[in-house]
């Protein structure tokens, strides 16, 4: 039987809490300031359920995926990286530093045949996470089959935010982006304007040469902004259910939603990754507060 692990990273800068389900990074907290990873109040650690809050990775596809240029009906949704149990590396262990691994040879034909690789699909997948000042992400997955491997993958993350309705989002001002919330999921223009919310917000920014710009969140409650850099993240997924939706999910209590918003480093749907054999990408987030 598989056992729910959680580990805490403790140094003189911050402190965070990993979860080997998923590798998923249930918290970071640096020193002196309230969490900048959210997590619900009460986490539901079940096998085959993904954690809600914290960083999520989403891999080998988003949502239900995508294939041959449309979407598909992939499960589990948002891919099997967040509801498996990672292997943790002793040897990398520091008080700033984990890594996780995952290899295609734990999962059976069935869940595999769903990559779009020819008959065969083989990686592996490396995840660090840095903990100090700042903390780092990095996904770096390996293709090791014959054929090439085409992926979705994303970092999930869910930000501490003292009142959702009362957030400016800055960066993506300039990006066009895909509106999840609307039938069809239309491409909509650019606004030019900061994101706010007042409802639902589910949105696929589709970012150009500015994709390692920061994106910052200004957090007049909390009285503080957070900076979140990604890498090899060709979109940024930015979504907070609101009210009505987010006062029905089953694993967040009533009010719940108002302390979060995901801003996420992503690679889906024209813009997955596409790796020769033998290839390595990398896709990260870095976080900081000031
Ligand atoms: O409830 P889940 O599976 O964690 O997904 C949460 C949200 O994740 C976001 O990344 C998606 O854009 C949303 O459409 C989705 O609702």
């Amino acid at each position: 039987m598989n056992t729910f692990l959680l580990r805490d990273v403790v140094n003189a800068d911050s402190s965070a809490s990993i979860s080997d389900y998923g590798a998923h990074v249930l918290t970071w907290t640096p020193a002196g300031q309230p969490p900048v990873i959210w997590r619900p109040a009460a986490v539901q650690l079940r096998e085959g359920t993904a954690i809600r809050g914290g960083v999520p990775i989403i891999f080998p596809w988003f949502n239900t995926g995508w294939d041959g240029g449309r979407p598909v009906s992939k499960q589990p949704k948002h891919g099997f990286g967040r509801v498996s149990f990672w292997a943790f590396d002793e040897t990398a262990v520091t008080d700033r530093h984990v890594r996780y691994t995952l290899d295609s040879t734990d999962f059976g034909d069935d869940l595999l045949a769903q990559l779009n690789s020819g008959d065969h699909p083989r990686f592996h997948a490396t995840y660090d996470v840095e903990i100090g000042e700042r903390i780092a992400m990095t996904l770096t997955v390996t293709n090791d089959g014959d054929e090439p491997l085409t992926y979705e993958a994303a970092l999930h993350t869910y930000l501490h935010v003292g009142d959702v309705e009362r957030i400016a989002v800055h960066g993506l001002e300039s990006c066009d982006y895909l509106d999840n919330t609307q039938p069809g999921v239309p491409h909509c223009s650019a606004t030019g304007e900061p994101i706010t919310f007042d409802g639902m917000v589910d949105r696929t920014y589709l970012r150009g040469d500015e994709a390692d710009t920061p994106i910052t969140i200004e957090d007049p409650v909390l009285g503080r902004t957070i900076e979140i850099i990604n890498a090899g993240a060709p979109q940024a997924v930015v979504w907070n259910p609101g009210q009505a939706a987010g006062d029905a999910m089953g694993d967040l209590a009533v009010g719940e939603w108002r302390g979060f918003v995901c801003v996420e480093a992503v690679a889906r749907l024209d813009r997955s990754v596409t790796l020769a054999p033998g290839q390595t990408n990398t896709l990260s987030q870095t976080l900081s507060v000031r």
